[in-house]
Parts: C-alpha cells; sequence; structure tokens
C-alpha cells in the first residue's frame, strides 16, 4: 500500500496546519511524511485518514460513523477556536439580520430557538430571541420554545418563555428556563401543545450544503426532531421548518457522515444569506439560492 502524505491534503480544515518544513513520523505505524507548524495529533491524523476512506483502524457501520463524527467535530472546534473573533462579531451581525428580515421569519406564529452560548462558539441568536421578545413590534411577535436538558439520555424539552427573567445559566453554562413559569404553573412544551410551531433555528457544529447536520454529540437535537416530526404527522399539522445558522467556517464541502437517525435541515442561514436546500425550503423561503 502506498503510505499516504498527509501534506496532500489540501482541505481547509486540515490545510492550515500545513507549512513548509517536512519530517517523518509514525502514527498508528504508518509512517507519514508531514509538513505540520503545530503537533499533528492522532485525532487530525485520524480524521484525514478516514476522510479518504485511508482508515487503518478497524470499525464499521455505528462504530465507524461515531469515530467519523469525533474526529470531524475535534477539527472544527480547533477550526472554530481559530476563527478571528472580529469576523464572528461580523457574521453574528449578518446572520442575525438575514434571519430578522425574511418574510419567513416575520410570517411565523411560533419557533423554537437555541440560546447561544459563547464559549462554545455558537452563533449569536442574542438579536433573535431579544426582537422576539419585545413584543413592541407586531412583526416580531411570537411564542418562544428554547431547549431545557432534561436528562443524560439526550432527552430534551422545548419550553415557552416570555421574557428574559425565565431564564438562567446551567452548570454547563447553558443559558435555560426553569420548569415552572413566575407563578409556578408548569411551562407549555412543544412536546405537548396544542398548537405546531412553524420554525425552529438549530444549532449544529458542522454542516454540508445539502443539509446534513452534525451535532455536539449529545443526540439531543435529533431525540426531539424525531419526536416532533412523529408527533406532527400524529396530529395531521403543517410541517415546521427547520433552518440552521452557520457560521462560513462549520460549512465543510465534502459530504457529512450521518447516519439513519440524523435529519437534515431544510435550509441554512450563513452571513452571505439564505440557502434553502430541500423543496420545502425552496417553495416557502421564497428567494433565489445563494
Ligand atoms: N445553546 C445550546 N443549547 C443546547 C444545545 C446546544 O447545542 N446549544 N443542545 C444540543 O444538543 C442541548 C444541550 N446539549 C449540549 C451538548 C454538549 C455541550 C457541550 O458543552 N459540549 C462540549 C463538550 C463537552 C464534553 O465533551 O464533555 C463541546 O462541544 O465542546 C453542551 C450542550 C440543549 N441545549
Ligand atoms: N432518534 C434517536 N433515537 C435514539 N438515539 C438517537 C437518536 N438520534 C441520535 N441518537 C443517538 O445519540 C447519539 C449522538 O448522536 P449524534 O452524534 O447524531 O448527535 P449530534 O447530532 O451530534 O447531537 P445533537 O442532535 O444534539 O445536535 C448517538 O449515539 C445516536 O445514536
Amino acid at each position: 500500500m502506498s503510505e499516504p502524505l498527509l501534506h496532500d491534503c489540501q482541505d481547509r480544515s486540515i490545510g492550515r496546519w500545513i507549512e513548509r518544513r517536512t519530517r517523518v513520523r509514525r502514527v498508528f505505524g504508518l509512517k507519514f511524511d508531514v509538513k505540520v507548524e503545530q503537533r499533528v495529533s492522532k485525532v487530525m491524523v485520524r480524521a484525514f485518514l478516514l476522510q479518504r476512506g485511508m482508515a487503518t483502524v478497524v470499525a464499521s457501520g455505528v462504530e465507524l460513523l461515531r469515530q467519523q463524527k469525533v474526529a470531524l467535530r475535534t477539527v472544527m472546534k480547533r477550526n472554530l477556536r481559530n476563527f478571528p473573533l472580529e469576523l464572528r462579531q461580523e457574521e453574528d451581525i449578518a446572520i442575525q439580520n438575514h434571519v430578522l428580515s425574511a418574510d419567513w421569519f416575520k410570517q411565523s406564529n411560533s419557533l423554537c430557538a437555541y440560546l447561544s452560548c459563547a464559549s462554545l462558539r455558537e452563533v449569536d441568536t442574542n438579536q433573535i430571541v431579544a426582537s422576539v421578545l419585545q413584543k413592541s413590534d407586531p412583526e416580531m411577535a411570537k411564542e418562544l420554545y428554547v431547549p431545557r436538558v432534561l436528562d443524560r439520555e439526550a432527552n430534551m424539552a422545548m419550553l415557552h418563555v416570555s421574557s428574559t427573567a425565565d431564564l438562567t445559566t446551567n452548570s454547563m453554562g447553558i443559558v435555560e428556563p426553569d420548569f415552572t413559569d413566575s407563578d409556578g404553573k408548569p411551562r407549555k412544551s412543544v412536546l405537548e401543545a396544542t398548537e405546531p410551531v412553524d420554525l425552529l433555528l438549530l444549532p449544529g457544529l458542522i454542516f454540508d450544503r445539502s443539509g446534513r447536520r452534525c451535532g455536539r454529540g449529545g443526540g439531543y437535537y435529533d431525540v426531539f426532531l424525531q419526536k416532533y416530526l412523529q408527533l406532527v404527522k400524529d396530529k395531521n399539522w403543517k410541517q415546521p421548518l427547520l433552518v440552521a445558522i452557520a457560521y462560513s467556517v462549520q460549512v465543510v464541502e465534502d459530504p457529512v457522515p450521518v447516519g439513519e437517525t440524523d435529519i437534515p435541515v431544510d435550509a441554512l442561514v450563513l452571513s452571505s444569506g439564505v440557502l434553502p436546500i430541500s423543496p420545502f425550503a425552496q417553495k416557502h423561503m421564497n428567494i433565489s439560492q445563494i
């Protein structure tokens, strides 16, 4: 077998670590002619090999998919850490403006949105959440549901909030609502609601232009979406629009590896504009593709 050369890799993700210096390294018993500016960790090499189907690790099916995702997440978290703050802030503003000015957003009556966590380098949702909760502009007045983790088994609720006073930061640094409102009444939950939601704004770590999504590995959104889409089917409700918002660096060229439980998004909102992907999005978002 010819030995793969790490410096052949032109991926934006891995290319960052390539420089003019050449030296030979042994990783997983293979000899690599590597040009590195930083220490190449085993997980980087594994990501590179897995991406090219050259994995020396014996794994198949579900386990291979899990390893591919772990490797991709490691690379993407590093890319996000290296993404300059000023660019990130510019994209935060542009992305939220695209959402706030879109007809599909203005016309929605209810939505689920995540509450962004700065230390996780998630696309900021504060302007969107503030606009919805402000209630002074009738076009922006909407019912808002936000996630609340229930357990470590990937279960999460989407609970109704009507004010930022309803929110507190949990031990993981994620802002969440209490289970009860200020009157001590249980909050309305999307999975027990009598009305459908129109729109879901989803977080994620890695996306491709076909709408494949890879999250942080908890499975919380995949499980929630599976339950909610089943409810929609059972109740004969209208389909919600699944929209992910992402920084430019989070959209990769190669297909994101996915399994049967991964639910694709209908559209992406990037700093460059809205990218409708599914026929449903093409029909309802009413804009030309970017
Ligand atoms: N803002 C926000 N809220 C959310 C999610 C999310 O992704 N973003 N979730 C979506 O599922 C659920 C919570 N799931 C989470 C899963 C992982 C981590 C996290 O901190 N992950 C670290 C690694 C931690 C570790 O490996 O021990 C990381 O990704 O760096 C946080 C929340 C519900 N609420
Ligand atoms: N609908 C589901 N039912 C049961 N288990 C699931 C479901 N969806 C995902 N899982 C499990 O959850 C774990 C994490 O899944 P995955 O890596 O796809 O999460 P993720 O997409 O990164 O996270 P998230 O959905 O929270 O953004 C996997 O073990 C997966 O099998």
